[in-house]
C-alpha cells in the first residue's frame, strides 16, 4: 500500500464559493503531512470531508487503497479517522470523561441488571490515558469550567481513547503554551514512530519545519504546492503561500506615552468554586502604551481580562477608566465607557455565529446613529459601514456582508472580532491572544494596526501566549504567575528568557 489516504480531483462548492478546487493529496503510511495556506484556503474544509463532515461535490476519497464514502463523523471513526478541530467540539455540561468517551462509553452492570455507564472506569481510563501523554486534565471537571488550552487537551485525548490510525490536527497548537506545543510536538512525533499518520493544518510554520514530513500549499482552494519538508526553508513556505511579497520588518516608533487611562488596584477575582483566580493585581496602562500579560496559560491573565471587561465579577478592588471607577458598570456601560475588548474564544464570547458578518460588525454600535434611529436598524448604513470594515481589515469570505459567520473560516472570524473592536474607537483596547488561527501575512497587518492604535495614544492591554508578540509589541510586561502580577518591568529591559523564567515562577530571574 502506497498511500494511507488518498483525496483525488476533490471539489467542495459552498453558496458563493469553491472552498476546494481538483485538490489532489496523497499521504503516505506513518508520514505527517502538514497542510498550509491563507485563512480561508479551504484546509479545515478539505480535513472536513476527511472526517465525514461534509461530502465532495466532485471527487474521490481512497484509504488504505480503497475507495471509501465517508458521510459521517462516525463513519470516519470507523475508518480509524480521527480529527481534533480548530473550534472545538465539546458538550459543554458533561465533563472530560463523559465527552471523551461518548458513544463509546464503559458500562457496569449492577446487580444483573441493565448495563448503566460506568464513570469510574471511564474517569481512570482517561486518567492513564492522559498521564500516557503528558495531557494533563481532570476527567471529573466540566468543560464549561475548563480553560480553552485544557479543552483543547480533552479534544486531543478523545481522539486518542478511539485509537485512530489517521489523525487529524486542525492548528491545534494554537493555544497551547511553548512548553505544551514542545510536548505536543513530541507526541505527535511518537504517534508517527507507534505507525500513525498525521496530517496537521499549521500556520506556524517552524512547527512544520519541526516535525512535519511533507508539506501542501492551498491558494483560493487550489492546491499549488506539495513539497518535502527537509528541502524547504519556513521563507519559501511563507513565499508559497502568500506569493514572494513577504512582510518588511516591522518598525516600532518611539512615542511619548500620556495620561493614565486604565488603572487596576488591588484586584482579585474568585472562581465558580469561590477560590482566587487573580489575587491583589495592581497595574495602570498610559495612552500610547502596550501593557502586554506574560503567563503560562491558566494563571489568571484570561480571569483578569474578564473581571476588566465585566464579564466575571471582582471580589474585591477597584478598576479605573479614565479616572472613573467602572468597576460596578456592567458590561454596556463599560462599552460605553471606553473599552473595545477581543475575547480569547471568539465563538463563544467574541460573535454571534449565527447572525450575518455585517450585524456582528454593529453589535457594540447598533443602537448609535446612523445604524439605526428611534429603534429602527437602517441596513443602508450597516452594510455600508460592514463594507468598510470588510475591506480595511480583508475580512474574506463567501457572501461578504451578508455571510453567516458561523460558516467563515477561523482566521477571518478573527479579524471581523478586531475589526469591530478597533474601529470602536475607544481609548483602552483589551486584546486576548489577538492573533489566534491567523496566517502570517493576517498576523503581520493586525500587529501593524496594534501599533497604530498604539501611536494614536490608546491604552493598550495585551494578553498573549505567544513571547514573540509580547516581545514585538510591548512597552510594558507584567508577569502573571498563580494569579499574582510577580513582576512588572520595562520591556526593554527583560530577554524573552527571563520573561519566560519569570513565567514559571522563577523569582529573581
Ligand atoms: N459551511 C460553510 N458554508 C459556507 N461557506 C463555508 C463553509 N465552510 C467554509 N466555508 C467557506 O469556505 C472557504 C474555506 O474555508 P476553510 O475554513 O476551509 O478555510 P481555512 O483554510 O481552514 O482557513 P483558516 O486558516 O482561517 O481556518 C472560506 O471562504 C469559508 O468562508
Amino acid at each position: 500500500m502506497e498511500y494511507m489516504v488518498e483525496m483525488r480531483h476533490i471539489t467542495k462548492r459552498f453558496p458563493g464559493i469553491v472552498a476546494n478546487d481538483d485538490v489532489t493529496i496523497q499521504i503516505r503510511p506513518q508520514e505527517i503531512f502538514a497542510l498550509l495556506g491563507e485563512n480561508g484556503a479551504g484546509k479545515s474544509t478539505l480535513m472536513s470531508m476527511l472526517f465525514g463532515m461534509y461530502e465532495p461535490d466532485d471527487g474521490e476519497i481512497w484509504i488504505r487503497g480503497e475507495r471509501v464514502r465517508i458521510t459521517s463523523p462516525n463513519q470516519a471513526a470507523g475508518l480509524n479517522i480521527g480529527m481534533v478541530h480548530q473550534h472545538f467540539k465539546l458538550v459543554q455540561n458533561f465533563t472530560a470523561a463523559e465527552n471523551i468517551v461518548l458513544g463509546t462509553e464503559p458500562v457496569k452492570r449492577l446487580f444483573g441488571a441493565l448495563p448503566c455507564f460506568d464513570k469510574q472506569q471511564a474517569e481512570q481510563q482517561i486518567r492513564d490515558l492522559s498521564h500516557k501523554y503528558g495531557l494533563e486534565i481532570d476527567p471529573a471537571k466540566r468543560i464549561s469550567d475548563m480553560d480553552v488550552s485544557a479543552r483543547q487537551r480533552v479534544e486531543i485525548l478523545k481522539m486518542l481513547y478511539r485509537r485512530a490510525e489517521i489523525l487529524i490536527f486542525d492548528e491545534p497548537t494554537a493555544v497551547l503554551t511553548p512548553q505544551e506545543i514542545r510536548f505536543l510536538l513530541e507526541i505527535i512525533r511518537e504517534l508517527k514512530d507507534q505507525g500513525k499518520t498525521v496530517i496537521l493544518i499549521s500556520h506556524k510554520l517552524e512547527e512544520i519545519k519541526q516535525i512535519a514530513d511533507r508539506c501542501a500549499v492551498l491558494n483560493h482552494g487550489r492546491l499549488t504546492a506539495v513539497r518535502d519538508v527537509k528541502d524547504t526553508s519556513t521563507r519559501e513556505m511563507a513565499a508559497l503561500m502568500i506569493g514572494n511579497e513577504l512582510p518588511e520588518p516591522m518598525e516600532k516608533k518611539e512615542i511619548q506615552v500620556s495620561r493614565e487611562i486604565l488603572r487596576v488596584e488591588h484586584l482579585t477575582v474568585e472562581n465558580k468554586n469561590h477560590l482566587p483566580v487573580v489575587r491583589d493585581v495592581s497595574f495602570s496602562v498610559r495612552g500610547g502604551e502596550i501593557f502586554a500579560v506574560a503567563g503560562v496559560a491558566g494563571n489568571g491573565q484570561i480571569e483578569l481580562a474578564d473581571a476588566i471587561a465585566g464579564l466575571l465579577k471582582a471580589k474585591d478592588g477597584g478598576i479605573y477608566l479614565n479616572g472613573a471607577d467602572i468597576s460596578q458598570f456592567n458590561v454596556k456601560r463599560r462599552i460605553v465607557s471606553g473599552l473595545s475588548y477581543i475575547p480569547e474564544d471568539r465563538q463563544t464570547t467574541g460573535l454571534v455565529l449565527d447572525f450575518s458578518l455585517a450585524d456582528n460588525l454593529i453589535l457594540k454600535k447598533y443602537g448609535r446613529e446612523p445604524f439605526s434611529r428611534r429603534g429602527i436598524l437602517n441596513p443602508d448604513e450597516i452594510g455600508r459601514y460592514a463594507e468598510e470594515l470588510i475591506g480595511r481589515y480583508d475580512i474574506r469570505s463567501a457572501r461578504g456582508k451578508r455571510t453567516l459567520v458561523r460558516s467563515m473560516s477561523g482566521g477571518n472570524q478573527q479579524k471581523a472580532v478586531i475589526g469591530r473592536e478597533i474601529d470602536l474607537q475607544n481609548p483602552l483596547l483589551i486584546f486576548v491572544q489577538p492573533t489566534r488561527g491567523l496566517d502570517i501575512g493576517a498576523i503581520d497587518k493586525i500587529h501593524r494596526q496594534i501599533l497604530k492604535e498604539r501611536e494614536a495614544g490608546k491604552a493598550i492591554l495585551l494578553i498573549s501566549l505567544e513571547l514573540d508578540e509580547i516581545m514585538k509589541l510591548s512597552d510594558t510586561v507584567g508577569v502573571i504567575y498563580n494569579g499574582t502580577m510577580t513582576r512588572i518591568s520595562d520591556a526593554k529591559s527583560l530577554t524573552a528568557d527571563q520573561i519566560g523564567a519569570y513565567m514559571m515562577g522563577v523569582k529573581g530571574a
